[in-house]
């Protein structure tokens, strides 16, 4: 008898585009939510629009809360906890970069609770997972947490953020090419279940989105629709493979201890970015799909170089040698790369 079974969370609502911001509260009544709700932000975004949120809400006679949050980290989720305790809330909004909104994620896994998603960068593709990422010590956790019922994602909003964001996104989705491979990989070498659907999603969006590099431009609300919607496809396929697998690799390993050895100093997608880089030469060497990977990311603005991304050689190596240790996921790094090795793949594809 056929016993498999498989429960796939997607958004109800996945509303895109100029100014829909101000159907936030609307967006919210069609997905049958009422009640409390707590709006979670980061500072800037807590001005570029979570007040307006809060105002919205005060209008239609709720009872909105809101808390800012600065880091993406256990104790930052249980100080939403003990908000959303404190003010009994019965849904929360994430708004902002991927940090606010991974913490509304699991906080309201944690409580049982809705969650809206409210990007305000078109910076990372955790907009829809059905994932939360979370350092803690020597480790970075892939957390599950229930995807967003529904998506506001303002294409004014996104488009009037720095360019930078917009292009870390795209780096974001890039890194999708090594991820699938990592997984692929893992599939072959160690039985890690592999979804033929979430995988050949992954990439597609990734080509969707090199196909279109052309058309993404800093200033133009077109380039974040475009960026925007390959950020949303990504966490579906995400949320298809019930794992972070079809979006992180041994690309999102080397980017997680750069956070750990160099804090601060890049954005999380133009780490990964760099991490794909180097991550196709040590699946297809030399003559491999490294440069094809490099010269997307120079066509979209996106860091190729250790000095871009502000970190120094040292650093480099180190994550690199290193990205292994970080989380149990099979991937092309293997039981760790030498210091020799990691050298040369990082001098010949001219990371350093
Ligand atoms: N769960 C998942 O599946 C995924 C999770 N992630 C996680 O997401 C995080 C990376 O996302 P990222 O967005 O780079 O991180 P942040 O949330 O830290 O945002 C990056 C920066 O952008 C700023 N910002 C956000 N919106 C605007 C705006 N409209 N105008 C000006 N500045 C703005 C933030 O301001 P401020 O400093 O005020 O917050 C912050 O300084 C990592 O923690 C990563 O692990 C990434 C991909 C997938
Ligand atoms: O950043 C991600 C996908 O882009 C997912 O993060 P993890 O590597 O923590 O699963
Ligand atoms: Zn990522």
């Amino acid at each position: 008898m056929f016993e498999k079974s498989k429960w796939i969370s997607l958004p109800r609502n996945v509303v895109l585009g100029h100014d829909v911001l101000s159907q936030t509260r609307e967006v919210v009544a069609d997905t049958h939510l009422t009640g409390t709700p707590l709006v979670v932000t980061s500072a800037t975004p807590k001005a570029v629009a979570a007040d307006r949120i809060v105002a919205q809400f005060e209008d239609a006679g709720d009872d909105p809360a809101l808390v800012v949050v600065d880091e993406a980290s256990f104790d930052a989720v249980e100080d939403v906890l003990a908000t959303a305790r404190e003010v009994d809330a019965d849904f929360l909004v994430g708004v902002g970069g991927g940090k606010p909104i991974d913490i509304a994620k699991m906080a309201s896994d944690h409580l049982g609770s809705a969650f809206v998603s409210v990007p305000t960068a078109a910076s990372h593709d955790g907009i829809v997972s059905g994932r939360g990422s979370v350092p803690e010590g020597d480790t970075r956790h892939s957390v599950a947490a229930a995807p967003p019922v529904a998506v506001v994602a303002d294409t004014e909003i996104i488009a009037d953020a720095p360019w930078d964001l917009t292009t870390a996104g795209c780096a974001d989705i890039i890194s999708n090419y090594t991820a699938v491979k990592d997984w692929r990989l893992a599939n072959r070498l160690q039985n890690v279940p592999y979804s033929e659907y979430a995988g050949a999603l992954s990439q597609m969006t990734a080509e969707m989105l090199v196909d279109n590099a052309d058309s993404i431009k800093p200033e133009l609300e077109e380039s974040a629709w475009v960026v925007v919607k390959a950020l949303v496809s990504s966490g579906v396929a995400m949320s298809i493979a019930g794992s972070s697998r079809p979006a992180s690799g041994s690309e999102h390993l080397f980017s997680h201890q750069l956070d750990r050895i160099a804090p601060g100093k890049a954005l999380h997608g133009h780490q990964v970015g760099v991490g794909s880089i180097l991550a196709e030469y040590l699946h297809s060497g030399e003559q491999g799909e490294w440069r094809a990977v490099k010269q997307a990311l120079e066509s979209l603005d996106a860091p190729t170089t250790a000095d871009e991304l502000g970190v120094t050689e040292d650093e480099v190596l180190e994550a690199l040698t290193s990205a292994h240790e970080i989380r149990d996921r099979y991937t092309i790094l293997g039981s760790g790369i030498s210091e020799p090795a990691a050298r040369e793949v990082a001098r010949t594809t001219g990371v350093i």
